[in-house]
């Protein structure tokens, strides 16, 4: 965030950084000098998370700030205690939606209001920051949104009913609204990480079918430092796309589609992998679809196994 600004080093609001991947890059962007604003439910966590993050200070005037607020709630209020951060530590350069949950089961066995929740927290938590400081950017012609989605936002999994369209929606958000602001100035990111160590993870874990786990072990699990790394870099950078690993690579590749290129490298590397990682992909399929199979067989057994008994 260096670059963005002369006077400091830049003003980041991070919502969901209170824990995981969004407090690793809150971190990350406080090693770079910026002010940050953590934004929240839980205020424990939040104080918490402030002094764990005033550890890593690289001068004496930096701030961390904490809001507790429930971003996908009531759009009004979120707008409100925004301002009011930006009347602290000065208007956003970056926002990073963070803040998201997962629910994972068998499409008939989720609750039905969990498409609901999921849809308000990881969507329309994402679409209230945004919406309310796009007009400041706009202002200010400068600025870079990150939304952050999910592997699972570029293919659909067995386990992922309620979760990945909720990542898909991201995508469109952001590919509708880049288009819009680019002669603004503002570039959007949005980051696709792969399963990551955190505690959102841990939880997700607890009841996740093993069907999903099983197709999940194709992309090992990620440490957050590093996605964190990875997604501040491209949003500095503003590139429209931020993927881990080699799997996270193809993957975006691979599912490029219309979005935005930021360079001719990018542009040239899709022309050319395309066709190959698309054959790569359909060998991967396969194996999900199989292990899906095994995994159904091998209840149907145990079931009748128990009905004999
Ligand atoms: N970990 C993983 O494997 C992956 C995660 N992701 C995505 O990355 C993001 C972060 O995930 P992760 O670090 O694992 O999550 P965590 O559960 O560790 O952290 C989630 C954060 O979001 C906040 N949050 C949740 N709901 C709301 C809400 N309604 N309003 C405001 N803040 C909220 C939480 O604080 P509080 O509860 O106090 O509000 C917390 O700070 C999510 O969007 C997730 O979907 C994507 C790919 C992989
Ligand atoms: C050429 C094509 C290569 C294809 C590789 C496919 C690998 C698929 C693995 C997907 C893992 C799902 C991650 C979801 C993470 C997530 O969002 C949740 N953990 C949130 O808590």
């Amino acid at each position: 965030m260096g670059r963005l600004t002369d006077q400091h080093k830049g003003s980041g609001q991070v919502t969901g950084g209170s824990s995981g991947i969004g407090k690793c890059i809150a971190i990350e962007c406080y090693k770079q000098g910026a002010f940050i604003t953590l934004i929240a439910r839980d205020e424990n966590k939040l104080l918490q998370t402030k002094k764990e993050i005033e550890n890593y200070s690289v001068n004496d005037k930096q701030v961390v700030l904490c809001i507790s607020v429930d971003v996908s709630k009531d759009y009004e209020l979120v707008e409100n205690v925004l301002r009011q951060a930006q009347e602290k530590l000065g208007p956003v350069d970056l926002l990073v939606n963070c803040a998201g949950t997962s629910v994972t089961g068998k499409f008939e066995d989720i609750e039905v209001n969990s498409f609901e929740r999921l849809m308000g927290v990881n969507y329309l938590g994402s679409v209230y920051p945004s919406r309310a400081v796009i007009a400041t950017m706009k202002e200010r012609r400068m600025g870079r949104i990150v939304f952050v989605s999910s592997q699972a936002g570029q293919l659909g999994l067995f386990g992922y009913t309620a979760y990945s369209p909720t990542k898909f929606a991201l995508r469109g958000l952001a590919e509708a609204l880049q288009m819009e602001v680019k002669p603004y100035n503002i570039y959007i990111t949005v980051a696709y990480p792969p399963d990551t160590d955190t505690p959102g993870f841990a939880e997700e874990s607890k009841t996740k079918p093993l069907e999903t786990k099983l197709i999940s072990e194709t992309s090992s699990v990620c440490q957050a430092e590093q996605v964190a790394r990875v997604i501040v870099k491209d949003a500095i950078q503003g590139n429209f796309n931020s993927s881990v690993g080699s799997d996270g690579y193809m993957l975006s590749l691979l599912t490029s589609g219309m979005s935005p290129v930021t360079s001719i490298t990018e542009g040239l590397q899709q022309v050319v992998c395309m066709g190959i990682f698309r054959i790569i992909g359909l060998f991967y399929l396969g194996s999900f679809d199989s292990i899906v199979r095994r995994c159904m067989m091998q209840r149907e057994k145990s079931e009748s196994a128990d009905k004999t008994e």
